[in-house]
């Protein structure tokens, strides 16, 4: 089968490596002309996945029109707020009815859409198929065969089985749901409350405090998704749960690492200039917050954050105010 997969970041080129080890004939695109050269001469990623040895049978190239042909399914692992951007940007070269699976957790900022809504927004006139890749799933460790599960969310149950089947391996299990929209927002709302959790831990609050951030952070995840049209069971998965689970506490989440440093009292612009990578909860949580007040839904962590995030609040202030709204039922 041949796999097309857009964006050469971290999960891009991992999810790439996955693809080509398991025979799969897999072409990376990137914009970066210098990264692809690199990529395919060495066999490394080495600004976004340093040290690892990529399958020599994986190419990279810049040409999206070689990368689209006879292509059967397309990977989209590109930051979800240049997701649009990169798709009008190819939208010329895909086939009538394409598989694309988004593998990128975020919400865009200026249209407050979630990735299957831009994918229909820009793709539509091609009837695309949509399949959503999302659950606790860090790079690196994937790259290294570390056993990994993921969700694969698809609203055609036969097509989703088919997409699981081609992608599984034995380090990496892929389990399906109907429910895409459950399994993208569940994906896009984890980086919020790993930013929040990152704070608490940067203060030194402990561990009550990211337990708390944790449920509570779940609950809110649940009550927009199930506002949103998603089934909460789906937030018990491992694209709602096990992913939040994992970015809350694991130190090699970039959006925990933005958390941690704003807790210890650095200010979000000079984190965001020096880091590589994209941290997406940072945008995703303006978003959020935007969405939440159009639908009526209260989110008080998110709200909390948007604060400390776009407003300069203190992060002890945000906190003292969530420990002191209304007493209510849980
Ligand atoms: N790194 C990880 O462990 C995982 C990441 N993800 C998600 O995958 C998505 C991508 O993340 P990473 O690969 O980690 O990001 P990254 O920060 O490692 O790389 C970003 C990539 O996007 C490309 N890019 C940036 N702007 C672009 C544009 N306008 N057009 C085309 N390409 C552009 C960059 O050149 C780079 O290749 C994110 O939504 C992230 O949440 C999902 C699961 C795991
Ligand atoms: O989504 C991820 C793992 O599932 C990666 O998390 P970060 O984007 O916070 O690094």
């Amino acid at each position: 089968m041949k796999i097309a997969v857009i964006g050469a970041g971290a999960w891009g080129t991992t999810l790439a490596n996955v693809c080509a080890r398991k025979g799969h004939d897999t072409i990376l695109w990137s914009r970066q002309h210098d990264m692809v050269s690199r990529l395919n001469r060495e066999h490394e990623n080495s600004w976004y996945l340093p040290g690892i040895a990529l399958d020599p049978r994986l190419t990279a190239t810049t040409d999206m029109a070689h990368a689209s042909e006879n292509a059967e399914i397309f990977l989209w692992a590109v930051p979800a707020q240049f997701t649009r951007q990169a798709m009008e940007n190819c939208v010329e070269h895909l086939p009538s009815r394409p598989i694309i699976v988004c593998a990128s957790k975020g919400i865009e900022l200026s249209t407050h859409m979630t990735m299957s809504q831009v994918v229909d927004d820009v793709l539509g006139d091609l009837r695309p198929h949509y399949a959503m890749l999302s659950g606790p799933s860090f790079a690196d460790e994937v790259s290294r065969d570390i056993p990994t599960t993921v969700t694969l969310g698809c609203a055609d149950e036969k097509r989703g089985r088919a997409i699981r089947d081609a992608l599984s391996t034995e380090h990496f299990r892929i389990y399906t749901t109907t429910d895409y929209r459950g399994v993208e927002l569940g994906g896009a709302f984890k980086n919020i409350i790993a930013i929040a959790a990152g704070i608490a831990d940067g203060l030194d609050f402990g561990s009550n405090a990211r337990a708390a951030l944790i449920t509570r952070g779940l609950t809110e995840m649940s009550r927009l998704g199930v506002a949103l049209g998603a089934r909460a069971e789906t937030f018990q998965g491992l694209s709602g749960l096990g992913d939040l689970v994992l970015t809350c506490t694991g130190d090699a989440s970039r959006n925990r690492q933005v958390g941690l440093q704003i807790g210890r009292g650095r200010k979000l612009v000079d984190i965001l200039g020096e880091m590589r990578s994209v941290a997406e909860g940072v945008k995703t949580t303006e978003a959020v917050h935007s969405l939440a007040m159009e639908l009526g839904v209260d989110l008080p962590i998110t709200s909390e954050l948007h604060q400390v995030l776009y407003e300069d609040k203190s992060p002890r202030q945000a906190v003292a105010e969530l420990m002191t709204r209304d007493l209510r039922d849980e």
